[in-house]
């Protein structure tokens, strides 16, 4: 299997505030590495590095302003003397304006962000468009009559929605790639999320859409972040009404519970038959993950990939959550080779 990086990730490693603390981000370039790593032990494929795409591209899911913001965020940020990470510290919420976009910097942070998990830093727009890049490759390779794919994207996206970061998420790889297939003459795409966490970024970006299938396996919004997003009740607006399936389950879920979560999933993918899948590859969902609550052990995440391989569909695999760096590599890649084996 093809696997695209780009090791303009380094670039990027902010601070965050967590459990009411500000501290280096669990999101962290030592997940990439130990990934990359562990896909050249294993022998996983070849590695090649990421096209470059206009950021237009970008804007094919994400507002044009949003990406403009995150182009210009750091410079608008030290142009008032500022050298240290940008945070949001305030945000439009209930009867606020969310309507009109601030022209100062602290505005704009919390204009275009869900919460405190996304710090700007000198080198983030740099990393988050290498990140989409990454994706955008791994996808042309599929569209170039590849059969799977795995964009090792840094930093993630799946939380990050057509005009908003969070959850340390700037542009939203899986939908850049999702909404990349259709234009490249796709119908249909899936778009399956197994990180731990909800994928509200991507829900929200296709949520009115039925030429790209949603569905996400995740911990139980009512005691799991995003908290606000997740619920099996959302499934899809307008045209996009059904094609959105949620899968929110209790914290301490092991593979028997989420397998036959992921079977249904799987089930609806196959009656959907779109032209390709792209899978938000969290690993966060492993038993000793730091901040999540799910029980999988490294050899579900082979069963995993197998039974995503049973829907004999071209795959891009676009890498998400997981924060047990000892152990992120082979749990990512036992996707991997798990979905090769079952293929
Ligand atoms: N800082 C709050 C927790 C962010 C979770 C990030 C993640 O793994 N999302 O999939
Ligand atoms: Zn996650």
């Amino acid at each position: 299997m093809l696997t695209i990086y780009s090791d303009a990730h380094h670039l990027h490693h902010g601070c965050e505030l967590k459990d009411g603390v500000l501290m280096p981000c669990f999101e962290q370039p030592g997940r990439a590495d130990t990934i990359l790593a562990r896909v050249r032990a294993t022998g996983l494929g070849p590695v090649a590095a990421p096209g470059e795409y206009d950021s237009v591209r970008y804007a094919r899911v994400h507002s044009p302003r949003y990406v403009r913001f995150l182009e210009r965020a750091w410079d608008e940020w030290t142009a008032i003397g500022r050298s240290h990470d940008a945070l949001p510290l305030i945000w439009p919420v209930r009867d606020l304006r969310g309507d009109i976009e601030p022209e100062f910097i602290d505005g704009k942070l919390g204009f275009y962000a869900m919460d405190a998990g996304v710090a700007i830093t000198a080198g983030t727009w740099k990393a988050a468009r290498a990140s989409a890049n990454v994706a955008l490759t791994g996808m042309d390779a599929l569209l170039a009559g590849e059969g799977s794919a795995f964009a090792l994207c840094r930093p993630p996206g799946h939380h990050a929605a057509a005009e908003y970061m969070g959850g340390y998420c700037y542009l939203n790889n899986a939908a850049i790639a999702a909404q990349s297939c259709l234009d490249g003459g796709a119908g249909k795409v899936a778009l399956l999320d197994v990180d731990y966490h909800h994928g509200n970024g991507g829900q929200s970006i296709f949520y009115q859409r039925d030429d790209v299938m949603f569905l996400s396996l995740h911990g139980d919004p009512k005691y799991s972040y995003p908290y606000f997003s997740g619920h099996r009740d959302e499934t899809g607006a307008g045209a996009g009404l059904g094609f959105n399936h949620n899968y929110p389950l209790p914290h301490g879920t092991g593979w028997p519970a989420y397998g036959e979560a992921l079977d249904h999933a799987c089930g609806q993918i196959a009656a959907y038959a779109p032209d390709a899948l792209v899978v938000s590859l969290g690993v966060d969902t492993f038993k000793d993950d730091p901040i999540s609550q799910f029980r999988l052990e490294s050899e579900d995440f082979l069963r995993l990939g197998a039974r995503i391989a049973k829907l004999d569909l071209p795959t891009l695999f676009v890498m998400e959550g997981g924060y047990m760096v000892d152990d992120i590599g082979i749990n990512a890649v036992n996707v991997l080779t798990g979905f090769q084996a079952g293929g």
